[in-house]
């Protein structure tokens, strides 16, 4: 756990970076401080591992006052990863990812067989370990500084705007396998980021930070979207809440059993079938392939994957509800196809159903 109480930082030119920060980033999740720029995230990052030391406050590490550990010993229990990644250009990725064991005079040994698992861990081919930075494209670099960060066990890291500089592809890559990473790992993280789209999806909390580094709340994401704390939050949380807060709420839909027909069967079954004319086609697992419009198809013959609509994005059981709307709203059927964890049928929904459990959840405590 690491705990601000009272934090206040007051560069020497009078600018106040951070104004009586108190806030606790809960062991084994990843808090995130966001904001506009210049609201203090970074100084409040680097006051951590002491890169920057308070005006007056105290940041405790559990039940240690961090102003009187030594910041060399501190930095040991710390991972720190920063834009760029901020390897060092002349030496290896291997060398990278050792910098920190070989500082603290680690087993070699053990330390390089470590770095080689991290680096694949972090989804790294290890034959990278032997090239040079800049002989890796900008979100492998990046990836590169996550394994550095990691190669000495920190139970805590600091990670500031770590998938900013790569482009939005890679970054929602790199976002998707830290997620993978932490649920492994546990560690103790905070992240800074300016993007409030990246702190929703990555923080268990977020912190939004005004101008003047005044702490505007404190709130698991989907809190962040149905309650902002004030018309700053509300501005810097942005537009769709109500429908980015439904990414957040997973719900069971009533499901509705669906009339279905094989790949390979004969058209001519298809009609009449269904009320609204459109059959869901599966194959010989019950896996859902499209939709075929039996109107569309006045002819003989079989049902082929090329005979068949496959707009519609699937569902599975008991994901988000935003996941099950947009299976719905995107059915060309105007049904929703609802799958189970092996993408075998379950049935489907409808708009209308979707709506009616969101209706429902409208006044419970965590209500969208
Ligand atoms: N060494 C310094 N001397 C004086 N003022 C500073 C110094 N470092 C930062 N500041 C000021 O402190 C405020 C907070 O800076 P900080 O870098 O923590 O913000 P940030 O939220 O991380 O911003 P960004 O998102 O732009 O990186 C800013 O107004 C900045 O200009």
């Amino acid at each position: 756990m690491i705990r601000f109480d009272a934090v206040t930082k007051r560069y020497p030119d009078g600018t106040v970076a951070v104004d009586a920060l108190s806030l606790e980033a809960p062991s084994g999740q990843i808090t995130v401080f966001v904001g506009p720029s210049g609201c203090g995230k970074t100084t409040s990052l680097r006051m951590i591992n002491r890169m920057i030391e308070p005006t007056s406050g105290t940041i405790w590490m559990d039940d240690q006052d961090t102003g009187k550990v030594a910041p060399a010993q501190l930095r040991r229990g710390i991972g720190y990863v920063i834009q760029h990644a901020g390897l060092f250009p002349h030496r290896t990725i291997l060398d990278n990812v050792l910098t920190v064991p070989d500082l603290i005079g680690m087993d070699r040994k053990a330390s390089r067989a470590r770095a080689m698992e991290l680096l694949e861990r972090v989804g790294l081919e290890t034959r990278f370990a032997s090239r040079y930075p800049a002989q890796l494209s900008g979100g492998q670099q990046q990836r590169v500084g996550v394994a550095r960060a990691l190669a000495a066990d920190p139970p805590v890291m600091l990670m500031d705007e770590p998938f900013s500089a790569v482009d939005p592809v890679v970054r929602e890559q790199l976002q998707a396998e830290f997620l993978r990473l932490q649920q492994e790992l546990g560690k103790t993280i905070v992240f800074v980021t300016h993007d409030i789209d990246e702190a929703i999806k990555l923080g268990d909390q977020v912190a939004v930070l005004n101008v003047g580094g005044v702490l505007a709340q404190l709130a698991a994401p989907a809190e962040l979207l149905s309650r902002p704390a004030g018309p700053f939050v509300a501005g810097f949380v942005g537009r769709d809440r109500g429908y980015r807060a439904l990414g957040f709420t997973t719900d069971t839909v009533p499901v509705r059993e669906a009339v279905t027909l094989e790949l390979g069967a004969d058209l001519g079954s298809a009609r009449g079938l269904t009320e609204d004319g459109w059959v869901l086609i599966v194959d010989d697992q019950r896996r859902p392939q499209g939709w075929l419009e039996v109107a569309a198809h006045p002819g003989s013959g079989q049902i082929l994957p090329e005979t068949l609509n496959l707009g519609g994005t699937l569902a599975e059981e008991g994901a988000a509800l935003r996941t099950t709307l947009d299976a719905a709203l995107s059915s060309p059927s105007g049904r929703g196809v609802i799958v189970d964890a092996d993408q075998r049928l379950v049935g489907t929904v409808t708009v209308a159903d979707v709506v009616a459990r969101i209706e429902a959840r409208q006044g419970t405590p965590e209500a969208v």
